[in-house]
Formats: structure tokens, C-alpha cells, sequence
């Protein structure tokens, strides 16, 4: 099978995530999405990050009746911080019967050389890049592993919905009402 991974924090998990995943899953010739829930990204400040089995059940109540994703815990059990290239190599060997590729923001491409190892990720593996405003594709454009989507965009970001939650402000409609309702129900983000 033809397997997307997304990988992401997803503290928490938004609509903005969500619309890249279904595109992804449902428009192009992916035929799943694994949402992979990265315990901590190597490049990213730990601080205001929640414990991950927290994000993992949100971003698996958000895909809860999803056509084709689904949410992978693979990263909660190898070593921190989650190094892509390590993620695929294990899955590679896991499951010999998928064919794994990446999707990833053009916000991501443009910083992929600090990436472990970056050049055997674009040697062994297809990379799905969308476009992120501000974020323009420039290296890497031409490279056989990278195809540029056109997928529908909501800017909106993790950190966003973190300070609105802080602040006591209202964030329905921005991730899926189970997801709102684990946030309330934890006291998260407060
Ligand atoms: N609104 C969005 N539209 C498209 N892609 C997004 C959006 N928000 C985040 N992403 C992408 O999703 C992936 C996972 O993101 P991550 O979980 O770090 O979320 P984030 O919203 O960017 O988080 P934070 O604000 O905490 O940095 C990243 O590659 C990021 O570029
Ligand atoms: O493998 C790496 O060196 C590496 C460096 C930076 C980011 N990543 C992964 O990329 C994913 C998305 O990153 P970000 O910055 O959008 O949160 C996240 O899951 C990280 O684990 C991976």
C-alpha cells in the first residue's frame, strides 16, 4: 500500500492539519495517511509541549471517522528526540509490504539540510510538498523524489490555538469538537 506519514508535534492536532491529511489521503495517489506523533522534533523547544500520549489521543479523536488516516504511535516508543530518517528506517523494516513516503510543508523543505541525514531521506524516499505561505519552493524543486501538491490551506497554527486557550479565548471550529473537549476536559493549555 502507498502510505503518507505526517509527522508533527500536534500540540494539538487542528483543522490545518487535518485538511492537508485528507487532501492528501483522498486527492493524490496516496491511498492512507499515518498521522506520526513525534514525542519531540529535534529542532524545537521543549517547553510549552504536553505530555504525548495527551497529543496522541487527540490527534486519534480527530481522525476517529476519517476516510484512509490514521495515527501512528511509532515515535512514543524510539529513542527522543524523533529523528525522521530513524522513524522511516524502522517502519521500512517493519512493514516490507508498504511503500512509505513523506509529506511535508514547503516550511520544512526549506530547512530539511538540518534534518539528520537529510540526503538519504530524499534518496530513498518520495517527498508530497504543500505549499505554506511565506515559504516559497526554491531548492529541491527540481528533484526527482519531490512532487508539489496544490492543497487547500488554513493558516493556522499550533501555537495559535496554545496562547488562545491561555488566554480563555474560544477556539471551536479551529480543531474538532473531541479535541476541544479533551482540551477542556484536561485542563490543557491553561
Ligand atoms: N495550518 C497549517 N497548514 C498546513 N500545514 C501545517 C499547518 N500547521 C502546521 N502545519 C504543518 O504540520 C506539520 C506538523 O506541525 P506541528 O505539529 O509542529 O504543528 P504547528 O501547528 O506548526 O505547531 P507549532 O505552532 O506548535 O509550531 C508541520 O510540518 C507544519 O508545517
Ligand atoms: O529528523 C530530523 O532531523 C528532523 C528535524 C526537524 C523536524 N523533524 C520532524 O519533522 C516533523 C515536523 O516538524 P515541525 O517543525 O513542523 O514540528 C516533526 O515530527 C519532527 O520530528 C525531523
Amino acid at each position: 500500500m502507498k502510505i503518507g506519514l505526517f509527522f508533527g508535534s500536534f500540540n494539538p492536532i487542528h483543522i490545518g492539519h487535518l485538511i492537508i491529511a485528507n487532501y492528501m489521503a483522498n486527492y493524490t495517489d496516496l491511498q492512507q495517511v499515518w498521522l506520526v506523533v513525534s514525542p519531540h522534533n529535534p529542532l524545537k523547544e521543549k517547553s510549552d509541549l504536553i505530555n504525548m500520549y495527551d497529543r496522541l489521543e487527540m490527534a486519534k479523536l480527530a481522525t476517529e471517522d476519517a476516510i484512509n488516516i490514521r495515527v501512528s504511535d511509532v515515535e512514543l516508543k524510539l529513542p527522543q528526540p524523533s529523528y525522521t530518517i530513524d522513524t522511516l528506517t524502522y517502519l521500512h523494516e517493519k512493514y516490507p509490504e508498504h511503500e512509505f513516503s513523506l509529506i511535508m510543508g514547503s516550511d520544512n523543505l526549506a530547512s530539511l539540510k538540518k534534518w539528520k541525514n537529510y540526503e538519504l531521506i530524499l534518496r530513498d524516499y518520495h517527498i508530497h510538498i504543500y505549499p505554506r505561505p511565506g515559504f516559497e519552493i526554491q531548492e529541491f524543486k527540481d528533484h526527482q523524489s519531490i512532487t508539489i501538491t496544490e492543497t487547500p490551506l488554513m493558516e493556522l497554527s499550533a501555537t495559535f490555538i496554545r496562547k488562545a486557550v491561555k488566554e480563555g479565548n474560544n477556539v471551536q471550529y479551529f480543531v474538532p469538537d473531541k479535541v476541544l473537549k479533551f482540551i477542556d476536559g484536561k485542563n490543557l493549555y491553561r
